[in-house]
């Protein structure tokens, strides 16, 4: 089964994307942010961890019926302007969700699913892409970020971010820019959502092919999943790519900070950009959406290559 990690910055689009895997392509979503909602609620050991250490006056609320409820905008307040409290928060959640996502990951796979989306936000600052198959990154750039998320309503009911509130939120996380180095595929959702629909088609069908659908509807998912030792052969070969590719990134960011010290000193070749810059160059151009060549990282592919 190909397991694919989706993740991207907040508000760059994983629920939109996951939608459309899920509804258009009949692949199943496992939603960290809902596993994150799930192993806090009332009655959870987590539950009571997090209020015995927050405190309940400052972020339990009651309902219209009463009843006592995280209150967790309050929660958010005072996580994503504190890091050491986030990552508190962390600690107790994060191994409850990547336990859960095991769990349902191999529900699919016994119930012979040939894929699976992680919608796992955090899923590079978790650690959690040095296991999966495939690392789609959602990209938009920081203004076009920060814009959705202020106009995207509250899911708890309540109003919508303040500016100051999406700011803090977005610097909590990785850059969406750093992100790319470990992507396997880049999603660029700076355009509609036809767009979008559009590269999660071609990816699905690519993914498909890979997966040996043009021949006795899928013989290569079919092989590993009859015969487990050959689909985690397949898995552990995968493990070993990522971990090289962990190498080479590395590597890679090394020469990209020495490339910029020179470049201040004037010392580089402006020819030869980074996959960051050839992305901002194209929104520069102010042609999102459309399929210009750029240069990529060695080993990703995007749709951004076609
Ligand atoms: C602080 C909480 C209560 C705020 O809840 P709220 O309903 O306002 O936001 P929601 O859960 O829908 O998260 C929205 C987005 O915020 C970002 N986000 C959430 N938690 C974090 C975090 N710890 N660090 C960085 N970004 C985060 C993600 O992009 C996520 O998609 C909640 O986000 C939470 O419990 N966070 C800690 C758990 C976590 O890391 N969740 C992410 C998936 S594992
Ligand atoms: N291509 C698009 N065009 C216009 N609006 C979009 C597009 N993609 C997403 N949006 C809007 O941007 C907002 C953020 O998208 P979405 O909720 O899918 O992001 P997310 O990454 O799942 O957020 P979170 O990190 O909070 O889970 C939503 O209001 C969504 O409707």
């Amino acid at each position: 089964m190909l397991v694919v990690g989706l993740t991207g910055g907040i508000a760059s689009g994983k629920s939109t994307v996951s939608s459309i895997f899920s509804s258009q392509h009949d692949i199943p979503i496992i939603d960290a942010d809902l596993i994150a909602r799930e192993v806090i609620e009332p009655g959870t050991e987590g539950y009571t961890l997090v209020v015995n250490h927050f405190g309940k006056d400052r972020i339990i609320s009651k309902n219209q019926d009463g009843e006592e409820i995280l209150d967790r905008a309050a929660l958010g307040e005072i996580i994503f302007n504190d890091s050491n409290q986030r990552k508190w928060l962390n600690s107790i959640i994060h191994p409850r969700v990547r336990k859960e996502i095991i769990k349902k990951t191999i529900k699919y796979w016994l119930n012979g699913y040939w894929c699976v989306i992680l919608d796992i936000p955090l899923l590079i600052e978790a650690g959690m892409w040095k296991w999966v198959g495939e690392i789609v990154v959602i990209y938009v750039n920081e203004k076009l970020q920060l814009s959705r998320l202020i106009s995207r309503p509250s899911l708890n009911g309540g109003p919508g971010l303040t500016e100051d509130q999406a700011k803090s939120r977005i610097s909590s996380q990785m850059s969406l820019k750093e992100k790319l180095d470990y992507s396997t595929f880049v999603l660029d959702n700076s355009g509609t959502k036809k767009d979008l629909e559009l590269q999660i088609e071609r990816l699905v069908l690519k993914w498909k092919s890979q997966q040996g659908f043009g021949f006795l509807g899928g013989w290569w998912f079919k092989l590993c999943w009859f015969i487990p030792p050959i689909g985690l052969t397949a898995g552990l070969m995968v493990l070993f790519t990522r971990f090289l590719k962990y190498n080479n990134m590395m590597r890679r960011r090394k020469q990209r900070k020495s490339k910029e010290r020179r470049k201040t000193r004037g010392e580089v070749d402006q020819r030869f950009n980074t996959r960051e810059e050839n992305i901002e160059l194209r929104e520069f151009n102010g042609r999102p959406g459309g399929r210009r060549r750029t240069g990529t990282s060695e080993g990703s592919s995007s749709i951004l290559d076609e």
